[in-house]
């Protein structure tokens, strides 16, 4: 499909000059009625997301939970963040950047593009929002919401499509950033695209081929190290960015009772249709292509070499359906540093701390990483090394708060972390000497 998004950018363009002058105050209490608004449509956005990617009920209503408690986080992060100050001759205070580009992944259709929305506007930005391919009916559902809302005309614009609508916008002259949540694959072709104009904003959130260590010589409670492992891995289904991807054990008499534990509640998990009651842990994948992808995933891990320790199979209950997958991988060399986006997770079985931090880190990520061991010294040994924007101790790798920044290095992002950090990328400082009555 070929558009042409001029329009777009002159409405944006148009209502910027108005939208950047309103007062803060006034920009915070049209964000309020938003969160009001999203309060009151909770259930049925939630139902939404939940028909569209296949996220069960209360996932879903956690994920619009999400969006109306960024509301306020946003505003206390600008505060904080963006706050006028003085320092030497200089007052500086935050101007918004313009018309800013928000495109969105599948697999929190609500709450990740919500989460570059909401601070762009209310840091005085325009936005034009191009969601998922695989979740368009989300977006209307949130726009129909924010037009509930005395936002200004042309504030915040939907238009739907793939990656070709996509690159029609971000290579349009009008844009002045692009705020991307996706794959690394995605982001790097962005990347490419705005090296030739450094002064655009751009802020990549991408993926992760996440690493969590076992440290079974000093776990008590195996049934917790395990409950926290399959939470991590299997959580919507392995399709979060900060999903363990890879289990680094640390061997021990206890290791062999770790992974019959692990089987154990990996294999009795529940899966099922999004609105079952009582509801399932695990849904669908996103799209029936996704659950193809993890099933080649473990189909070539095994050719390599992998050994099953619960094989994932495809399930009678649809096409996207997948059960997880555990495959021990140790001493295989070459292994794909990939991120598989399902629940699929690779074991690694090591002889010491120093051995599973080498692992952990080889890779050309860093978004998410984590540590189970009841001992504080073994923690601190493994946060001073590990190289990740998240570093758990003792909790699943998943379910990071907004209040705190949320981002990752190497291919997992370009160093300028969203949630609460957010609102750095959202403005930018002007420093003024200031000689004047
Ligand atoms: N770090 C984070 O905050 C975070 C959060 C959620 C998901 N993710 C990552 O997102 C991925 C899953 O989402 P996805 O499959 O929707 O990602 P994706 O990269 O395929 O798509 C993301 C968005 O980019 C658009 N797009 C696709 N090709 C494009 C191109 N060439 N130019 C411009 N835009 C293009 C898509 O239409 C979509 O709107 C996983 O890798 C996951 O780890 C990261
Ligand atoms: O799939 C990626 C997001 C995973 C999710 N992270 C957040 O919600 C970050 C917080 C925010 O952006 O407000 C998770 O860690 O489960």
């Amino acid at each position: 499909m070929t558009i042409d998004p001029t329009p777009l950018f002159s409405n944006a363009r148009k209502a910027f000059q108005a939208w950047s002058m309103t007062a803060f105050e006034e920009r915070c209490a049209i964000l309020r009625q938003y969160a009001s608004a999203l309060e009151s449509a909770k259930q049925s956005l939630a139902e939404t997301i939940a028909r569209e990617i296949g996220k069960p009920l209360p996932e879903s209503l956690g994920e619009v939970g999400a969006m109306i408690g960024k509301v306020e986080i946003s505003i206390h992060a600008y505060e904080q963040r963006c706050a006028e100050f003085t320092g030497g001759p200089s007052v500086t205070r935050f101007r918004p950047h313009g018309v800013l580009v928000v495109l969105g992944p599948y697999n929190f259709p609500g709450h990740l593009p919500n989460g570059h929305i909401v601070p762009a506007l209310l840091a005085g930005n325009t936005v034009i929002f191009k969601p998922s391919e695989y979740a368009p009916k989300t977006a209307e559902a949130m726009l129909a919401i924010w037009r509930e809302t005395p936002l200004p005309k042309g504030a915040l614009q939907l238009i739907q499509g793939g990656p070709e609508v996509a690159k029609t916008l971000t290579a349009h002259p009008e844009v002045d950033g692009v705020l991307f949540t996706g794959s690394a694959r995605t982001g790097k072709l962005l990347a490419r695209q705005f090296a030739e104009t450094p002064g655009k904003v751009l802020a990549l959130e991408m993926g992760g081929n996440n690493p969590l260590i076992v440290d079974t010589p000093n776990i008590a409670d195996l049934e917790q190290a395990a409950k926290t492992t399959v939470e991590s891995a299997f959580i919507s289904a392995g399709q979060r960015c900060t999903c363990a991807r890879r289990l680094i054990v640390i061997n021990s008499e206890k290791a062999s009772d770790f992974f019959d534990t692990l089987v154990l509640q990996a294999s009795g998990l529940s899966i099922g249709d999004p609105f079952a009651d009582p509801p399932p842990f695990m849904g669908p994948l996103a799209h029936p292509t996704f659950a193809e992808a993890v099933l080649t995933a473990q189909a070539d891990l095994l050719k390599a070499g992998a050994t099953p320790l619960l094989p994932a199979k495809a399930l009678d209950l649809g096409k996207a359906y997948v059960s997880p997958g555990i495959l021990e991988v140790t001493g295989l060399t070459n292994l794909p540093d990939e991120e598989v986006f399902g629940p699929l997770l690779q074991v690694i079985r090591v002889n010491g701390l120093d051995d599973a931090i080498r692992i952990a880190n080889q890779t050309r990520y860093g978004l998410a990483s984590g540590i189970l061991t009841d001992s504080r010294d073994r923690y601190q040994h493994a946060y001073q090394r590990l190289r990740a924007g998240i570093i758990n101790w003792n909790a699943p790798l998943t379910g990071a708060s907004s209040a705190a920044p949320f981002g990752g290095i190497g291919d997992s992002g370009n160093l300028r972390p969203s949630a609460f950090f957010a609102a750095d990328y959202c403005a930018y400082p002007v420093a003024s000497i200031e000689r004047g009555e």
